[in-house]
């Protein structure tokens, strides 16, 4: 099915079945990556978060920060997060995603992996509160890191090499139907940053549904 999308309906839809995934390479030029990933780095509160795991708070593989309209509450990892307000670095960033998808984000959730031994664990962002087909843009800075999607039942995989400056859309039924996982590498010594805007479009009431990651 194409997308609903004019400007996205000129791009390959790389999901085969049941979902959306477009990838955007080098959506901002080096110069301008490069400048995003230093003040990304330094400008942002990033913080080590603990998921609660069999009994037991574990620390994340990777730094985190959340950022968003004041009412854009979100619960990932298990745990409820109040959104910092955005800062003149993802303003820029925000509007540009918001253009290209031709949807308002009320909120980012900010990654840093550190090094290849820094991942996220397989999961669906299917929390309640993005709504049933959410449309999540998500920006790479830095190291190239290969995106590992599953499919639920065919277990068919797909699996993305996100780089410095790309943008990468996952939209439709996307996460009701996919998983997807950043894993470890050996190969990877540098740090990546991963921003993915979401509408988030009511509050948490109930647990969240991801998995732990
Ligand atoms: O780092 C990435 O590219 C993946 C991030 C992700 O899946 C998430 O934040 O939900
Ligand atoms: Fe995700």
């Amino acid at each position: 099915m194409p997308s609903s999308n004019a400007l996205l309906a000129n791009h390959q839809n790389l999901a085969p079945r049941d979902g959306e995934l477009f990838l955007l390479p080098a959506f901002y030029p080096l110069v301008v990556a490069d400048k995003y990933l230093q003040k990304l780095m330094q400008n942002l509160a990033w913080q080590t978060e603990q998921i609660h795991l069999y009994g037991r708070w574990v620390p994340v593989p990777r730094l985190m920060a959340w950022y968003g309209d004041p009412d854009a509450d979100y619960r990932y990892s298990g745990v409820d997060h109040q959104p910092l307000p955005w800062t003149t670095d993802l303003q820029p960033l925000r509007s540009d995603a918001e253009a290209v998808c031709q949807q308002p984000f009320n909120s980012v959730l900010a990654n840093l992996y550190r090094n290849g031994r820094d991942s996220m664990g397989c999961h669906a962002d299917n929390e309640k509160e993005l709504g049933p087909n959410p449309l999540i843009a998500s920006l790479s800075f830095g190291e190239t890191r290969l995106l590992r999607f599953r499919h639920a039942h065919s277990r068919t995989t797909v699996e993305i090499e996100l780089s410095h400056g790309d943008l990468l859309i996952m939209a439709g039924e996307l996460q009701h139907h996919w998983r997807h996982e950043l894993p470890k590498t050996r190969q990877v010594k540098q740090a990546r940053i991963n921003l993915t805007f979401r509408r988030i479009v009511s509050t948490p009431n109930s647990p969240g549904l991801s998995a732990a990651r």
